[in-house]
């Protein structure tokens, strides 16, 4: 079988996951016949329709492998082989129920997969097409067995598909998984059999447990080969994750005697420091293994991955960033070397937590803002700040919805939670102010944009003259305080989106007593768009002008969260009017989280990697 990896994809529409497949190992059409379901969450593959395509391939593909091994018996019963037909009509989507299928959602996108399917179906050869059974009970019956809970990896050694677990072939034989690196490292056999990734004639089903035995996998351990160093590029040593993907050894003859050419996996490096010129690599190192705990440190700084967008599935885009571990974020750069070999560049940061595409608003506040609030309702200053390019994700983390609130609805929950519970002899009351800086001045979100000043005092103390704060006494009034705000922030248009927040949006919120004494407060900076102040794009001065201003804010932030790390004695807040106007969460008891939210589709790759070293310190 001489298919590329990339036109069997495309065959099935699944070409935007090429990378995610070559990253993970899977380099060859041939290597497709070894996936079994449970590898599909690795590979990307989530939705129900998405799924189903990738099913039908790794049949199809199985299927053509087996014509080399049955063609005698095809010839010995006169070329009437099992009538399977391409169920066209009895090939249904009905069973999609993945609440984030975010793709075909409608009738007529549906229709037109099916008949793309059946259209690449048919183009096979006819005794090949009568092979295929794509009955939906067939797939409805594959798919349950994979609804097994997650923490287990599955090798399916067999091409016998009546061979699966609860129909009485087939044993089970554990797989020990080198979780760190995320390679399949060794077999460990049962009733002395080793199972042998390369036979078709296999017929043994095989359970890897990545704990001995105990089904601990997630979506977070990731079955990619281990890398080599960017600096001596070599092949990527053949892996037992990347054998476990070859389905027919390289070299091997086939049915006509012809030596199969061999597979080339596309080569991955990994960009890591040296000692000479590092300019753009990763700064950070795994974590100490004594590393405080997340929460009681001064400054945290995490990432989060957002998954692909509707558009961007349908645009084609595939997900290059994979997180494993939470402390971990690698980017896979698809790149092309000077004798235009197609290589995958891997950058790997770390950062005190990592959230993945599954962590919900919940999970991240837990973790990011929750010991900020924490930390002000025991009189602290806090600030959240929210970064990256547009469409990352900042204003989900931030404001989220209705039905997935963000941080700031969630912190004043808690914040409404303490206060009730709290038994004080002088209550403490909530207020909130909104304001935005926009090209180095600022304007009152809740005042209809009434221009402020920030002004300092004779004890250097930085104060917004005329902001208007209003008290909040739920969770309800503060989101409509932040909705009235939020459509007044400037927006427009840019180079890279349609929509481009081109303003740092700031809410703060404190705790007063009855004599406006302040006794906490908090700060969350939904900053601007980070691209915009690369972008060189923009034709009219205003927008180049906004741009150089949000990258001097930026790069002004980025010092002062540095020297505040660094325990520097000085922090040179006053390079832009935000670290001005912060300059409260610069000095004294503060607390300081950075969220950086990144884009996971190859089309933001530089976008990503820019967050990602902005974030690195
Ligand atoms: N973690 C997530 N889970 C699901 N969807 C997300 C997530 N993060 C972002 N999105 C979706 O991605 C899209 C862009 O996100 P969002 O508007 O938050 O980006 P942004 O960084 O705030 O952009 P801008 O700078 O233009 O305001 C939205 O449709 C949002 O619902």
């Amino acid at each position: 079988m001489s298919l590329s990896l990339y036109e069997c994809l495309t065959a099935v529409g699944l070409q935007r996951h090429y990378a995610r497949f070559t990253s993970m190992g899977v380099h060859h059409a041939a290597h497709l016949s070894a996936l079994t379901i449970e590898d599909y969450a690795v590979l990307g593959i989530r939705s129900m329709e998405d799924r189903t395509r990738l099913f039908h391939l790794v049949q199809m593909v199985k299927t053509l492998d087996l014509e080399y091994e049955d063609s005698n018996d095809d010839d010995s019963n006169g070329g009437d082989a099992v009538g399977y037909a391409v169920a066209d009509s009895s090939f249904t989507y009905d069973g999609c129920e993945d609440p984030d299928e975010d793709v075909y959602d409608d009738e007529d996108e549906k229709g037109a997969a099916v008949s793309k399917l059946n259209a690449t179906s048919f183009s096979k050869p006819s005794c090949v097409r009568r092979r295929l059974d794509f009955s939906s009970e067939t797939i409805d019956h594959h798919l349950k067995l994979s609804s097994r809970p997650e923490g287990t990896v599955h090798v399916n050694t067999s091409h016998n598909r009546k061979n699966v677990p609860g129909q009485g072939k087939g044993s089970a034989i554990p797989v020990q998984l080198d979780t760190e690196s995320a390679v399949v490292c060794a077999c460990k056999e049962k009733n002395n059999h080793r199972p042998d990734v390369h036979s078709h004639q296999s017929d043994h089903y095989t359970e890897a447990n990545t704990m001995g035995g105990n089904a601990t996998y997630n979506s977070h351990t990731r079955l990619s080969p281990k890398c080599v160093s960017f600096q001596k590029p070599k092949p990527r040593p053949a892996t037992a994750a990347s054998d476990r993907f070859s389905s027919k050894p390289v070299g091997q003859k086939d049915s006509n005697g012809a030596t199969e050419p061999k597979a080339k996996p596309t080569p991955v490096y990994e960009s890591k420091r040296t000692a000479g010129y590092n300019y753009g690599l990763p700064l950070s190192s795994p974590p100490a293994p004594n590393k405080k705990q997340p929460g009681g440190q001064r400054i945290s700084v995490c990432v989060r991955k957002r998954p692909l967008t509707r558009t961007e599935c349908r645009e084609g885009a595939s997900d290059v960033v994979t997180t494993p571990g939470g402390e971990c974020v690698i980017v896979h750069e698809n790149k092309e070397a000077v004798d235009l070999t197609q290589y995958i560049l891997q950058h790997r940061f770390y950062f005190d937590q990592v959230f993945g595409e599954d962590s919900s608003n919940e999970e991240v506040y837990r973790r990011t803002a929750y010991p900020l609030v924490q930390h002000m309702l025991n009189g602290g200053k806090a600030t959240c700040f929210a970064y990256g390019q547009t469409g990352a994700g900042k204003t989900h983390t931030m404001l989220g919805s209705p039905v997935r609130p963000g941080l700031y609805a969630l912190a004043v929950r808690d914040i409404f939670v303490h206060l009730s519970s709290t038994h004080m002899r002088s209550p403490l009351l909530v207020y909130v102010s909104f304001f935005e800086i926009y090209c180095g001045q600022l304007y009152d979100l809740l005042d209809h944009r009434e221009r402020l000043f920030a002004r300092e005092d004779g004890q250097k103390v930085v104060h917004i003259v005329g902001l208007r704060d209003v008290r909040v006494e739920s969770v309800s009034s503060l989101l409509e305080v932040i909705s009235q705000g939020t459509e007044e922030r400037t927006q427009g248009m840019s180079g890279v989106n349609s929509l481009s927040s081109r303003s740092h949006a700031l809410l703060q919120i404190q705790l007063r007593d009855t004599n406006q004494q302040i006794a906490g407060r908090m700060w969350f900076v939904d900053l601007a768009g980070s691209e915009r102040a690369s972008d060189t794009k923009e034709p009219d001065r205003q927008s180049r002008m906004e741009g150089a201003e949000i990258n001097q804010s930026l790069l002004a932030l980025k010092e002062c969260i540095r020297s505040l790390d660094q325990e520097q004695s000085h922090t040179p807040f006053r390079q832009s009017k935000l670290t001005q106007v912060l300059k409260d969460s610069f000095v004294g008891d503060s607390m300081t989280c950075m969220i950086a939210n990144i884009s996971p589709g190859h089309f933001a790759t530089e976008h990503t990697l820019n967050t990602l070293r902005y974030a690195d310190r």
